[in-house]
């Protein structure tokens, strides 16, 4: 398959679109799939009808595969707790609280890449991005320092990079989770590589051993996922020692890659436009100008040109380019007669909708303004769905969004990016992978200023 299942899902959306449909049906591989393409569709099943459309239905199996019982793959009641439970683990305050640690990893990136800047080196910026938000999540989620910068073979760096590589084996893996949880039960295809898992168990559970033991806080995910539950040896109370791991694996699966997406193609975009990196620095001097040159978390959320920059970002480069959802009882589509019987799989392209010419005049340009006070009133509600929506919707948003301002913050502050002469002037995207990712390696350049 050329375009592969994304390239697939697009081109759906596309014909459904161009036939003056409101939805549309196809098979993935052997499965009937529901499409919603009219936004307002969209918007009622995964908000006013979301009893109905509750569940992912993604692979789950908390006896033979315990990390897959994680809050992305969990259904119905289970869910419902859990997510009660954890919301209040990703509120402003709590996200508030890992600025520092943060930016202590934004500062090791930049150390880095004025190394390389002096060295007239180019920046691999997938990879140097990669880092980042390695050290972020597992000083977050695992409360570890990976100094990936420092050492290159860090192990979370290392089995981080297993995570998400996308060879033939992870590609599958990846797929069976969202389009095949059948398929997966049946040949016992785990979630993650045996090798993966006990290195994260052993990870984490080192960790709390360590914490319980010495009776030693953080500011991180484990101390909050600690206080939830009564600790060490199983809680029906809070959340098991199990329970809590899984959770922590599944905010570096579902967070690492995603930010890093995010970030190192929106400073592709960058280096490409210099009118609009220059008009994003201008900002973050300003910004800071007001707050005494000090880089704090208010002075972060005071810029705002840098949202509409990661947006346009995250629009025209979605990291997850579907949202998937699974019938969970008979569901009859609005204005029609038509029954959605229960355990049918609902796709939505995020990518169709983002890139639809209607929705987003001239698409592939680059144009933070399509964000800004004035336009973004007038984008279709439920036609920008980076982060998904309704009770389902991405619980990690708050976390990302400061993580990649606070990167985009200290490397704008400190060098000028600027293509590589080996730098794609158009991206080609991985078709065997689920997510967003470049075939390519990109290339940028960086100038210390
Ligand atoms: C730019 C970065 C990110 C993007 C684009 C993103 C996108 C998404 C999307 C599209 C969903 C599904 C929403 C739906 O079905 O409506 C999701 C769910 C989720 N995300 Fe994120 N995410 C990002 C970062 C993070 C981070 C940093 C974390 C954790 C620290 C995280 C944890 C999760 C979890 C646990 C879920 C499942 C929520 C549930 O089912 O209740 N994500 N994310």
């Amino acid at each position: 398959m050329k375009r592969g299942f994304v390239g697939t899902l697009a081109d759906a959306y596309k014909e459904f679109k161009s036939q003056g449909k409101k939805f549309g049906g196809l098979f993935v591989l052997y499965k009937p799939t529901f499409m919603p393409v009219d936004p307002a569709m969209i918007k009622r099943m995964i908000t006013i009808d979301f009893q109905y459309f509750m569940n992912h239905g993604n692979f789950i199996d908390e006896k033979i595969d315990p990390l897959s019982a994680n809050l992305l793959n969990l259904e119905d009641e289970k869910w419902k707790t859990l997510r009660t439970k954890l919301t209040p683990t990703f509120t402003s305050g709590k996200i508030k609280v890992m600025y520092d640690e943060m930016k202590s990893c934004g500062t090791q990136m930049v150390e880095h890449i004025t190394t390389l800047s002096s060295e007239h080196k180019p920046l691999d910026i997938k990879e140097i991005i990669s880092c980042y938000s390695v050290d972020i999540i597992g000083s977050c989620a695992f409360g570890i320092d990976c100094n990936s910068f420092k050492n290159p073979d860090a192990e979370f760096r290392k089995y981080g990079r297993m995570v998400t590589e996308m060879d033939f084996w992870t590609a599958l893996r990846m797929f069976a989770i969202f389009f095949l949880p059948e398929v997966k039960k049946l040949f016992r295809i785990r979630s993650f590589r045996p090798d993966v898992e006990k290195f994260f168990t052993n990870a984490f559970k080192d960790v709390l051993n360590h914490r319980l033991a010495t009776n030693s806080k953080r500011n991180d995910f484990v101390q909050i996922l600690l206080e939830l539950g009564s600790g060490h040896g199983g809680s029906t109370k809070g959340l098991t020692t199990e329970e809590m791991l899984a959770q922590s694996v599944i905010f570096f699966g579902a967070g690492f890659e995603t930010s890093s997406t995010n970030l190192s193609f929106c400073l592709y975009e960058l280096a490409w436009h210099p009118d609009i990196q220059q008009r994003l620095r201008e900002e973050i001097f300003k910004v800071l100008n007001r707050y005494d040159g000090a880089i704090t978390y208010e002075a972060i959320m005071d810029m705002k040109y840098m949202d509409q920059v990661l947006d346009e970002s995250l629009r025209k480069y979605p990291p997850v380019p579907f949202l998937n959802r699974k019938c969970g009882k008979d569901y009859k589509v609005p204005e029609t007669d038509l029954i959605l019987e229960k355990g049918t799989s609902v796709m939505i392209s995020v990518t169709g909708l983002q890139m639809d010419p209607d929705h987003f005049p001239n698409p592939e340009k680059f144009d933070p303004d399509r964000f800004s006070k004035e336009n973004k009133s007038k984008i279709i509600p439920f036609t920008f769905l980076p982060f998904g929506d309704g009770p389902r919707v991405c619980i990690g948003q708050r976390f990302a969004v400061l993580q990649n301002k606070i990167g985009l913050c200290l490397i704008l502050k400190n060098f000028r990016i600027m293509p590589h002469e080996s730098t794609p002037k158009k991206i080609r995207i991985n078709p065997r992978a689920v997510t967003t990712v470049s075939i390519d390696k990109i290339l940028l350049r960086s100038e210390v200023l």
